[in-house]
C-alpha cells in the first residue's frame, strides 16, 4: 500500500506545496499552527480541491488535475476523525457505528463490527447516546464508525486536542491497538511531540506549507530544532530501548539504547521487550568530566555536533552519544563557560526520561 500526494494549493497569503509518498502504519503529520496540516488533510479527503496535483491511494487515483479527474468525496473511501467526535446525537452508539458500515454500501458483517467494538473497548457503550459519553469514549466511537466504512486510508486531525490529560492517557492504548491491529494506513495530524513520538512510525514535518523533514520518527525528531516556530521548547529525541535486565535490590530496570545503557525505575515496566523513550533537551545537563557526586542515575558520553541558538538565553546542543543523537538545552552562559563548541567531548546527564505515559525522574 502506498499513498502518493503531490499537490499545490494556494490561498491568499499561503501556499501548500508538497510531494509525499507514505507507506502503511501510522504516519504523523506534524508542524506548528498554520503550517498547512488541515489543508493537506482536507485536500486528501476531497473537502478541498487543490489548484494542481495528483493523489493516489493504494492504486486508486483520487485526484489528477492534469487528467481532469476528481473523485467525489463519498467515493474516495477515506475515513476522517476530527478534533470533536461529530457523532449523531439522536442515534445510540450502535446506530452511529452502523452508519459507518452503511457508508461503504455493502459488506462488513456482524463479525467485523464485533472486532472493531472489541478493539476499541466500546462494547458496554452500544446502547448509549453520545451525550452520555466522555470525550475519550466519543472519540473511540468516532474511530469505530470511520473504520467500519472500510476506508482505504484513515485521516485523524488532532483527535486528542479536545481531551484533557486523563482522557488522552485513556485513549492512547486504543490508538496503539488501532495502529497495530487494523490494516488501514493512518495519517495522524498533531502538534504534540509526545503523541507523535509514541504513536508514529514515520513522520512528516510541515512548515509554511512545505515538507521540511520526512522519515522515521526518531530521526525526524532529532532534527526538529531546524523547524522554525514553537517547537524548540519541546525539542528532544525518541530512543527505542530494549529491556535487558533488572537490579531488583534497587528496583531498577536496565535498558539498552543506541545512545548507551540506561537504568530507570522499574515501575510497571515489562521484564523483557522493547519500549520507547523520549529524552527532552531541557532534561539533559552537561558535564565536561564523568560526573561524580551527583544524584542522577544516567550519564552518557558524547560529542557536541552542533550548537543552535534558540533566540532566548538558552542554546540547544546537538550531541552524538554512541550512534544516537541527543539534544541538551543549556544557558548561553554555561555554553560559553564550558566552551561547548562542535567537537567538544561531554557527558550528558539525564534528569528524566519520558517512557510511554509516565515521566520518570532519574
Ligand atoms: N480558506 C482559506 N482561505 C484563506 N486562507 C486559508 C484558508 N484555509 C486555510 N488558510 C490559511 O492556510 C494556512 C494553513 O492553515 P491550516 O489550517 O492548514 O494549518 P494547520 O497546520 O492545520 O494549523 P492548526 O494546527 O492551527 O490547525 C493558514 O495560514 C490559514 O490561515
Amino acid at each position: 500500500m502506498t499513498i502518493e500526494i503531490a499537490v499545490r494549493h494556494a490561498v491568499p497569503g499561503f501556499t501548500l506545496d508538497v510531494d509525499l509518498r507514505l507507506g502503511n502504519g501510522l504516519n504523523a503529520l506534524f508542524g506548528p499552527s498554520g503550517s498547512g496540516k488541515t489543508t493537506l488533510v482536507n485536500v486528501i479527503a476531497g473537502l478541498r480541491r487543490p489548484g494542481a496535483g495528483r493523489i493516489v491511494v493504494d492504486g486508486t487515483v483520487l485526484h489528477d488535475s492534469a487528467a481532469g479527474l476528481d473523485l467525489p468525496r463519498h467515493r474516495r473511501r477515506i475515513g476522517y476523525v476530527f478534533q470533536e467526535a461529530r457523532l449523531f446525537p439522536h442515534l445510540d452508539v450502535r446506530r452511529n457505528l452502523l452508519y459507518g458500515r452503511w457508508l461503504r454500501g455493502q459488506g462488513g458483517g456482524r463479525a467485523e463490527i464485533d472486532a472493531v467494538v472489541e478493539m476499541l473497548g466500546i462494547g458496554s457503550l452500544l446502547a448509549r447516546r453520545p451525550s452520555g459519553l466522555s470525550g475519550g469514549e466519543k472519540q473511540r466511537v468516532a474511530i469505530g464508525r470511520a473504520l467500519l466504512s472500510a476506508p482505504r486510508l484513515l485521516l485523524m486531525d488532532e483527535p486528542l486536542t479536545a481531551l484533557d490529560e486523563a482522557r488522552k492517557a485513556e485513549i492512547m492504548p486504543y490508538l496503539e491497538r488501532l495502529r497495530d491491529e487494523s490494516r488501514v494506513p493512518i495519517l495522524y495530524v498533531s502538534h504534540s511531540v509526545a503523541e507523535v513520538g509514541r504513536l508514529a512510525g514515520e513522520m512528516v514535518a510541515l512548515s509554511g506549507g512545505r515538507v521540511v523533514a520526512h522519515g522515521p520518527t526518531a530521526e525526524v525528531m532529532a532534527g526538529l530544532d531546524i523547524l522554525p516556530g514553537g517547537v524548540t521548547a519541546e525539542a528532544g529525541v525518541m530512543l527505542d530501548a530494549e529491556v535487558v535486565g533488572t537490579e531488583p535490590e534497587w528496583q531498577l530496570t536496565l535498558l539498552d539504547t543506541a545512545a548507551g545503557r540506561l537504568a530507570v525505575p522499574s515501575g510497571d515496566l515489562p521484564a523483557a521487550g522493547r519500549v520507547r523513550l523520549r529524552i527532552r533537551a531541557r532534561d539533559v545537563m552537561l558535564a565536561l568530566d564523568p560526573p561524580v557526586g551527583v544524584s542522577a542515575l544516567n550519564s552518557l558520553p558524547g560529542v557536541v555536533e552542533a550548537v543552535v541558538a534558540t533566540g532566548d538565553s538558552a542554546v540547544l546542543l546537538r550531541l552524538r552519544c554512541n550512534t544516537a543523537v541527543v539534544f541538551a538545552r543549556v544557558t548561553r552562559r554555561s555554553a560559553a563557560n564550558l566552551d561547548l563548541v562542535p567537537g567538544r567531548r561531554v557527558h550528558a546527564v539525564l534528569k528524566s526520561v519520558a517512557l510511554d505515559r509516565a515521566m520518570i525522574s532519574l
